[in-house]
């Protein structure tokens, strides 16, 4: 790229910031302060739906980095508004594929080789063409199949000159960063510079393809005992930085409902067991796909005599078919420590402990240390105190228009305090959006709580599992925890469970059990918990959705999750 194209592109992505910072401020700071506000609030979302198209259209000239932050945006199915998802939705597909003379030049002098020389074929036209690079379907030649014999590969290619389109977006969007850093209301709640960073840190290792076959091959080994899962086999010999040749394991696309089907697969079933390995990939193994979009997920019918795949855990007859994943270029990291503070947040909840749950939402990093949390306490306290005892099934029959009530009051508490989204987080929340957004669409009866309830069951039941021993260890440590919580908990719960509650037998016990009890419905209050403030601070990255979801937080994000809920109630 010339300096002079680097400097208009530079400038092409600082002009449309600059522009929607200015009109950022103008409508949502200057107009309220003026005693305006009914202006902002009438143009809102017409002005959202404007920033979309607008955006849009910058990542479709530009390409790059800008169609990343685009498909980042699109997936925040769960808490933005739809005018903006679907204006993003899709816009990778938009993405030219480079002609094949300059995929070839590339290739070939990445491997050092013609292609003729070490690809028996090389198809021309792409499977896919993606922002960074494309997908090239390929044979082996005979002496190069590896024991298994395989020869069908697929070979991702860089797109030509990406490292500096990279390197001049990832400078642009640093400056961006900074400016943002200058806003309160955004640097209160998010702090940008360490977001672009995280971007950026994320952007760099997807164009080094070495790491996402190391990557690949992580993947793989942490679901080598589940038959459920499968990954392709990396063809190192024919991998280098920026070409990764891989195993074609072209199947069924999961969301190809019609294609599952005919194949005899349920899609109610492959929604349940996407969900329980997604779980699996945050709470076991702490290494997940953070880009789980259709396009990167097969279904993969397998011959009854394999007796290996996707299915009933224990199944003897041997399940059907297996889950296969693709692109490991982006991946969440969920380290001890964060997974701890996630386990506290769900003892908190399962003692309906408003309390201990601001403490581990700032032990996660979502709340900032120094926030004053009394009101939010006591909002919390109200919120356990209608809802808090009820399983997810219960909330089907709440009246929406309690929700929609308590939203109301909820929504004040939640913009008045200074929660922040910790970049650590950014790439699991995603994938858990996306996660959901996925099963929903293979089942719209899926309801994520559900699918977290028999997960966190089955936990709790792997005696010697870490979450079981944790939660023990948690549950002696908080001695107290249990009896504290039927003064907390509301009526209905309390109700419930105090017929249970003995004094007259070994104390520990009677906690343990309880905490067992309690534990496969909390899970699920807990995830309900985390995403209500987890979303409330999602509206950080951008400054004119951060105001603007800010200022109509609470209702939309509680709408948002139990959207599925509500809807399906009203249909019935
Ligand atoms: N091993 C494979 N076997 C079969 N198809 C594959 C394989 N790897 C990738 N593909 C197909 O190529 C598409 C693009 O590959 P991949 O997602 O790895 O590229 P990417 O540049 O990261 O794209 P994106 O940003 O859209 O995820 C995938 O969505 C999938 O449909």
């Amino acid at each position: 790229m010339s300096d002079g194209a680097r400097r208009a592109r530079s400038r092409r992505i600082l002009t449309f910031a600059a522009r929607r910072l200015v009109q950022l401020w103008w409508f949502e700071l200057a107009l309220p302060k003026l005693g305006l506000a009914g202006i902002a609030e009438r143009t809102r979302e017409r002005r959202i739906r404007r920033l979309a198209e607008d955006f849009r259209t910058l990542a479709v000239e530009l390409g790059g980095l800008m169609i990343k932050v685009g498909q980042f945006l699109s997936s925040r199915l769960d808490v933005l508004p739809p005018e903006i998802t679907s204006e993003l939705e899709g816009l990778q597909d938009e993405v030219p594929p480079v002609p094949f003379p300059a995929i070839r030049e590339l290739a070939e002098a990445e491997l050092g080789a013609r292609l003729g020389q070490v690809f028996d074929r090389f198809d021309e036209v792409p499977v896919a063409a993606a922002s960074l690079g494309q997908v090239h379907r390929a044979r082996l030649l005979d002496g190069d199949a590896d024991e298994t014999g395989l020869r069908d590969v697929v070979v991702k290619v860089q797109r030509p000159g990406i490292d500096e389109i990279v390197a001049v977006d990832l400078a642009a969007l640093r400056r961006v960063a900074g400016w943002l850093r200058r806003v309160r209301i955004v640097s209160d709640r998010v702090d940008t510079p360490a977001l672009v960073e995280e971007f950026a840190q994320t952007s760099l290792e997807e164009i080094d393809y070495l790491h996402e076959a190391a990557s690949a091959e992580r993947f793989a080994e942490s679901f080598a005992d589940d038959p459920r899962v499968y990954a392709p086999a990396v063809v190192w010999e024919r991998t280098t930085r920026r070409v990764l040749t891989l195993e074609d394991v072209t199947a069924i696309k999961i969301n190809d409902t019609d294609a599952l089907r005919a194949a005899g697969i349920a899609p109610a079933d492959v929604a349940r067991v996407f969900a329980e390995i997604m779980f699996d990939q945050v709470f076991t193994h702490g290494f997940v796909h953070a880009d789980p979009h259709p396009g990167n997920i097969f279904v993969t019918p397998l011959p009854p005599a394999t007796g290996r795949g996707g299915e009933e855990p224990g199944d003897r007859a041997g399940p059907l078919w297996r889950l296969t994943f693709v692109d490991f270029g982006m991946m969440a990291e969920v380290p001890t420590e964060l997974r701890s503070g996630l386990r506290a947040l769900v003892i908190a909840v399962a003692a309906r402990d408003g309390k201990a749950m601001i403490e581990a939402a700032r032990e996660i990093g979502v709340l900032m240390p120094t926030a004053a949390t009394g009101e939010l306490e006591r909002a919390l306290a109200e919120l356990f105190e209608r809802f808090g005892g009820m399983g997810f099934a219960q909330l089907k029959d709440v009246d929406p228009q309690e929700f929609r009530e308590f939203g109301t009051e909820f929504g004040d508490v939640m913009r008045s305090l200074p929660f922040q989204l910790p970049e650590r987080l950014l790439l699991l929340i995603r994938s858990m959006a996306l996660t959901s957004g996925m099963c929903s669409g293979l089942d719209p009866e899926f309801n994520v709580w559900d699918a977290v309830e028999p997960y966190a069951g089955r936990l709790l039941d792997e005696e010697r599992g870490d979450l079981a021993r944790d939660l023990a260890a948690e549950a002696m440590k908080s001695a107290g925890l249990i009896w504290r919580m039927p003064q907390r908990v509301d009526a209905l719960i309390t109700k419930a469970d105090q017929g249970r509650l003995s004094f007259d037998t070994s104390r520990l016990e009677r906690r343990l059990d309880r905490l067992e009890g309690v534990a496969r419905r909390v899970v699920s209050a807990v995830l309900f918990a985390a995403l209500l403030i987890g979303g409330a601070v999602l509206v950080g990255p951008n400054p004119v959705l951060g105001t603007t979801l800010m200022i109509a937080s609470a209702l939309p994000l509680l709408h948002a999750l139990f959207a599925g809920v509500l809807g399906r109630r009203g249909r019935r």
